[in-house]
């Protein structure tokens, strides 16, 4: 059984239980019900910004632990100081070690974009994204089948929230371009595998449809990388293991930028001449 398969069967088994702890009646008295979302559309096309959704992951099941007693409060803040565009922060517990209450930390110090990534395949979860504050929610294609997605992402914009839609392949693509969806992401994590290559976001961006923004997923590590997929139409870069394997990882997500912009700049200054 491949790694989704297992971790959607946990979650199906999670949300029913949810359900019954946390009724909806009850999660709908948040006071996020009532404000209204920011959006990582806008957000990402800031030219102040880098384009960059920087990931608070504790663990994984390709990397095991990362991360495990990262400060939410210090590492959002910073990312968001360095000049990232938006938070994505893992809610599923079972297999990335992240919280619903890690979500609502970052939400507390932190005025930008959330993305919740879980696993979504129930209208419940939809509901406890609003929430818990986030602004956007993930709908991987792998998990859903097309009726499936189009379901929860209307289901989502009835709350006012965005939609990243994931995709891996073109078959998940060619089967899930509907209006619901705002931005579209191509994941370079093969999920049976764990191989990563950027080659599938390049692969893929010409036939992402003009009106979705183009958000390239895992994998990146190298700021040229960033500069080479800007050239191939993306806008957003959904990073998490380089800065979460550091033992600070605001900071590195600092310097990353940093020398991000460093490399932009390279690619426009006029050459200098020497005196
Ligand atoms: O840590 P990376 O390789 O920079 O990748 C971040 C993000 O793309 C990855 O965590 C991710 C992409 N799609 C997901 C779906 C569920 C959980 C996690 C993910």
């Amino acid at each position: 059984m491949h790694i989704l398969d297992k971790i959607l069967l946990h979650k199906q088994k999670e949300v029913e239980e949810r359900k019954g702890l946390f009724p909806t009646k009850l999660l709908e008295q948040s006071t996020y019900f009532t404000g209204k979302p920011v959006s990582l559309k806008k957000y990402i096309l800031r030219p102040d910004k880098s384009g960059i959704i920087a990931e608070i992951k504790r663990k994984s099941p390709s990397k095991g632990n990362i991360n495990p007693y990262v400060s939410i409060e210090k590492t959002s803040i910073g990312y968001m100081q360095a000049g990232a565009s938006a938070l994505s922060v893992l809610t599923d517990y079972e297999f990335f070690g992240g919280t619903n209450e890690d979500l609502k930390t970052a939400r507390k110090f932190n005025f930008c974009p959330i993305l919740r990534k879980d696993f979504i395949i129930d209208e419940y979860q939809i509901i406890e994204a609003k929430s818990i504050g986030a602004d956007v929610i993930l709908l991987i294609a792998a998990a859903l089948t097309p009726e499936r997605l189009k379901q929860l992402a209307e289901f989502a914009k009835s709350f006012d929230l965005e939609v990243l839609m994931e995709v891996h392949n073109e078959e998940e693509l060619q089967s899930n371009i509907i209006e619901s969806v705002d931005l579209i992401g191509v994941n370079n994590r093969n999920l049976k595998t764990f191989e990563v290559s950027i080659e599938n976001s390049i692969r893929l961006a010409p036939l992402i449809p003009e009106q979705y923004i183009k958000v390239s997923e895992s994998g990146i590590s190298d700021p040229q990388k960033i500069v080479e997929l800007s050239n191939h139409g993306f806008q957003g870069f959904l990073m998490g293991e380089h800065f979460m394997h550091h033992s600070r990882p605001e900071k590195a997500c600092y310097d990353f930028i940093h020398e991000l912009k460093v490399l932009k700049q390279g690619s426009t200054k006029p050459v200098e001449t020497i005196k």
